[in-house]
């Protein structure tokens, strides 16, 4: 395992990022830090966790013939790696919430964050950094979010989990060319929070109700309106409301 461990960091993504540009690091290399002062959140938002209760590391993998087009195959896949692990200590009622939250129960547990480096239409690697709140208490301010400890009442040893967590998402890659889209797509939908059930969405200032029926090859959320109609709806355009 070509781990790198560091006690602070501005991010791991941008860390892993810089230590790339001056070497050529093996596939499925982590830099792993105990505290990070700029974590990034999608959609240009900041990840600010506990210093030392929680775990932020990120991921290089690198991809030999994966299209632009099927970018949303590495959510789908590190998802379903995160429930498989999370699952191996019983955390209670864990889901993935679209396009890749990581819910136990309603509370947002953890966060993914992939930055994909593509060359023409290839995604030639993909930074995967991973934000799973482990031993922090308590989230002022931020009700839906929660960690190992607040669902379970437990502490826990970071490298333990760090150890299933890196099995897990090793085990998956390790399958990946070898693993169909549709395949990646049913044990995703499997753990879908709300899939087939009507929920209510924001698409910008309307409030609109659908039913989730799946999601797309670049990871669109399907959904089937009260007209009947379905549509698909991009990252940026929807909002789930729970
Ligand atoms: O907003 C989200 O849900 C994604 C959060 C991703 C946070 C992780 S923590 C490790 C890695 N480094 C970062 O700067 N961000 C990701």
């Amino acid at each position: 395992m070509n781990l790198i461990k560091l006690s602070a960091i501005d991010s791991t993504n941008a860390e892993l990022r810089r230590r790339l540009q001056q070497d050529t690091l093996p596939d499925l290399t982590v830099v792993w830090a105990l505290e990070q002062t700029q974590g990034k959140g999608q959609r240009g938002a900041t990840w600010t966790t506990d210093k030392g209760k929680n775990m932020t590391f990120s991921i290089l993998k690198r991809f030999k013939a994966l299209e632009a087009t099927d970018h949303f195959r590495i959510n789908m896949s590190v998802s379903n790696a995160l429930i498989k692990a999370l699952s191996t200590l019983n955390i209670p009622a864990l889901s993935i919430k679209w396009p890749n939250d990581i819910l136990s129960g309603r509370h947002k547990i953890c966060g993914i964050l992939p930055e994909n480096s593509l060359t023409g239409n290839r995604i030639l690697y993909s930074i995967i950094g991973i934000g799973l709140n482990v031993n922090q208490e308590e989230f002022p301010g931020l009700p839906q979010a929660g960690s190992l400890l607040s669902t379970t009442g437990t502490v826990y040893d970071l490298d333990d989990v760090f150890l299933r967590l890196y099995a897990s998402l090793t085990t998956i890659f390790a399958q990946e060319e070898n693993t169909s889209t549709r395949e990646l797509r049913q044990a995703y939908l499997k753990n879908l929070f709300g899939y087939g059930q009507t929920g209510s969405f924001q698409i910008g200032d309307e409030i609109l109700t659908g039913q989730i029926t799946g999601v797309d090859r670049e990871g669109r959320l399907l959904l089937k309106m009260e007209d009947g109609r379905e549509e698909s709806f991009g990252m940026k355009e929807i909002k789930f409301r729970y």
